[in-house]
């Protein structure tokens, strides 16, 4: 469905398709993460029993979450008889053993995948569906993978390598890793978005290799390395002509990914035959645009840039282990460096001395972390996937990683939502001009030009004769008052002071038992003037008006004798009075000015609307002729055939595909392991007690070395 909609200044290329939001659990501008427990995922968590400990229900604030997958030993492991060395206490418990018959070391992070968990398991389990949620509310959210070489962080990203080099992908195998999985959790999420909102989904590719980045979607510029600059602007790096494809429909965005992992750094060493020889990062955009409903933003649509980057790291490697030599060797050199200032930078910022002023983050020494700096302290949402290798012959380095992964753990970030400044702009004069208006409003109550009789200024003789000396009538009015401003009624006058000392002829004895947050007020009786508080807030705002129309602000209120006002001469209280009434005039100006600044952002946003409009229509046109990138493949239709039905529940047997029939065994087979509490998914030796007094003993582990 493509309907256009009202945007934003957005001179770019965009398609629309429009979704509703059933739910926003999210506080838009909130600073803080909110819970957001999706039911799916919490009743899914709680039928596994064992090391799963919900990121849902466990997130910590706003710091960084960290989840491992351990995976299962490989075929070149069970040959050499290695043995396993980590044992699952349960509670995001993970225990490992350095040395033979030496005390376990134990870890806790928000959830630990064991061996037998599967792709759906890491996609439910680890958190990453929030991350989607809160990237198409407008959050900037990362996942990345991290961990040794040959520990799984290609394979649940991905999947294995296999999967995309068929000529045509089924996508329905339990083998889609994280990334597939969340796209269509994406397209699903979109697909449910009121009619409200609409969204443009971009996608980019990219990888690091050899400190060089490279756009894994513009073959045509053959490996050139691209510049990575810091934005003034979004305060972030940036990556010049990165290019950045539109996604109307899924197919879209898994040709993305596809058109990615062909191109790009793959090689072949002693532990693992498809080896990542390059960090890379594939960024989803996500803008959405939605009209305010709130009463103070009425008629203000709100763009928001959402994203969501997946990050698959290359792998540590010990070149001893690796056997790597030549370009393997000088590659591994690389993708070590980097990791070990990624590392750095993790130390640094898990560091209590973080706090302490002057701590410098070295961020700007490798390409990886200039472009990870966001995400690790930035105003994201961050997932560390840390990929471990059960295997003895792998412990330091799993050690190395589970270490890594525990100090992520302490890092915070400030996650916010990023909106269009024009837009934010026009939210928050809105809101400050309903604040003046409310605030305006307080003010002729405190100064009593509402309909009041307490207070209020009667024409008594003497006040009458000093009107008529001025020219004004009963009501102590000189001009006709329009409905909308009018602040005299009632025959009320009165006014707050502002700079006046040099228009005032008061005896300085005369403002001396004043207060200098009060106002004068004119009594009717008999024509003494009495003072009234005016509140710090109405200071405030005044103030803020002032800034806003550039008027100057009253600085402070003069202090006047009530008692002697009497005995002023006409003449000073004529010019007392006329200063009132200048003081009323300009308190009208300024809600006039108020109110054409408001009416103004209104006209303009008008125009930008149509304007938007007019270029949908011509995009229209363009698109319809044009519709697909050139650079995405054409390919089978998964939208259909996915988004139908939830990827983990029962899908169509018929479905729409335009090749062959997809693999319902597959889907039959998840479909039962979900509908029976004993699922496939990793199992808690520890809480099993057979196990436990079976053949996989779990040691205690060493806890006077506290837990990590
Ligand atoms: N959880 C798992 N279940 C089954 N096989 C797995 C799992 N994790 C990894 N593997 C297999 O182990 C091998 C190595 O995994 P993968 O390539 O993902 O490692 P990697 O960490 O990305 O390595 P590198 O850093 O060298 O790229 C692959 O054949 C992969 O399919």
């Amino acid at each position: 469905m493509r309907v256009p909609a009202v945007l934003g200044l957005k001179q770019e290329v965009r398609r629309f398709t429009r979704h509703s939001p059933k739910s926003r659990n999210h506080s838009r501008e909130n600073l803080s993460l909110d819970r957001h427990t999706p039911g799916s995922a919490n009743s899914a968590t709680k039928s596994i029993s064992g090391s799963i400990r919900s990121v849902d229900d466990e997130i910590d604030g706003d710091n960084i979450n960290v989840v491992v997958r351990v995976r299962p030993l490989n075929g070149r492991e069970v040959k050499s008889d290695d043995t396993n060395i980590t044992q699952f206490p349960g509670d995001g418990g993970i225990w490992v053993e350095e040395k033979t018959g030496d005390k376990l070391r134990p870890f806790t992070f928000n959830v630990v995948f064991e061996p037998e968990a599967s792709q759906a398991d890491v996609l439910e389990h680890s958190g990453i569906k929030r991350l989607i949620e809160m990237a198409v509310d407008g959050f900037s959210t990362t996942c990345f993978c991290y961990g040794q070489t040959g520990s799984g962080k290609t394979h649940t990203l991905t999947g294995p390598p296999h999967l995309f080099q068929s000529k045509r992908t089924d996508p329905l195998h339990v083998d889609h890793g994280l990334v597939f999985r969340s796209f269509i959790y994406l397209y699903e999420q979109l697909k449910q978005k009121s009619n409200d909102s609409s969204y443009v989904i971009k996608a980019s590719y990219l990888e690091i290799y050899n400190e060089k980045v490279i756009d894994l979607l513009n073959t045509g510029a053959k490996k050139s390395n691209l510049n990575v600059r810091w934005d003034k602007k979004s305060r972030a790096f940036v990556v010049d002509n990165l290019f950045s494809i539109e996604c109307e429909e899924l197919d879209d965005l898994v040709a993305v990914l596809e058109e990615g992992l062909k191109n790009r750094a793959i090689g072949k060493h002693n532990m693992n035959e498809h080896s990542s020889r390059s960090h890379t990062i594939l960024t989803v955009h996500i803008h959405s645009e939605e009209k305010a409903t709130s009463e103070d933003n009425k008629g203000v649509y709100i763009t928001r840039h959402g994203k969501i980057n997946f990050v698959d790291l290359a792998g540590s490697e010990m070149t001893k282990k690796t056997k790597s030599e030549g370009k393997t060797l000088e590659e591994a050199n690389n993708i070590n460096k980097s990791l070990m200032v990624l590392g750095y930078c993790i130390a640094q910022l898990s560091s209590q001395k973080r706090n302490d002023r002057g701590v410098h983050i070295p961020y700007r020494d490798s390409k990886l972390t200039k472009l990870l700096a966001d995400s690790l302290a930035g105003n994201g949402v961050t997932l560390m996937i840390a990929c471990v290798s059960p295997a003895k012959s792998n412990c330091s380095e799993t050690m190395n990683t589970l270490r890594y992964a525990a100090r992520a753990k302490k890092i915070k970030t400030k996650p916010v939502v990023v909106m269009d400044p024009r837009e934010a702009l026009i939210v928050s004069l809105k809101r400050e001009v309903n604040i003046l208006t409310q605030e305006n409003n307080h003010l002729r109550q405190l100064l009593e030009l509402a309909d009041s009789d307490s207070g209020m200024i009667m024409p008594s003789e003497n006040s009458a004769a000093l009107m008529a000396q001025m020219g004004l009538d009963k009501n102590g009015s000189k001009e006709p008052l329009d409905g909308r401003d009018s602040i005299v009624s009632n025959g009320s006058m009165c006014s707050r002071q502002r700079h006046r000392s040099s228009s005032l002829h008061l005896p300085p004895e005369a403002l001396s038992d004043f207060d200098q947050d009060e106002v004068l007020i004119l009594d009717s009786e008999n024509g003494s003037f009495a003072s009234r508080p005016v509140s710090q807030r109405s200071h405030d705002t005044l103030r803020q008006v002032s800034s806003l129309l550039f008027i100057a602000t009253p600085a402070t209120v003069k202090r006047i004798d009530k008692g002697r006002l009497n005995e002023l001469n006409s003449s000073t209280l004529v010019d007392l009075i006329k200063d009132y009434m200048s003081e009323n005039h300009d308190l009208r100006k300024e809600n006039q000015d108020l109110f054409s600044v408001r009416d103004m952002l209104l006209r303009d946003q008008e125009l930008v609307c149509r304007e938007n409009e007019r270029l949908l229509k011509k995009l229209e046109d363009v698109t319809s002729v044009c519709c697909r990138s050139p650079i995405v493949p054409v390919r089978p239709t998964y939208s259909a055939e996915l988004l139908t039905a939830s990827y983990n529940g029962s899908l169509p047997r018929s479905s729409g595909h335009s090749g062959s029939a997809p693999d319902l065994a597959h889907l039959d087979s998840r479909s039962d392991s979900r509908s029976s509490p004993v699922t496939n998914v990793w199992t808690n030796p520890l809480n099993d007690s057979q196990h436990l007094n079976g053949t996989q003993s779990a040691k205690s582990p060493d806890l006077r070395k506290g837990v990590e």
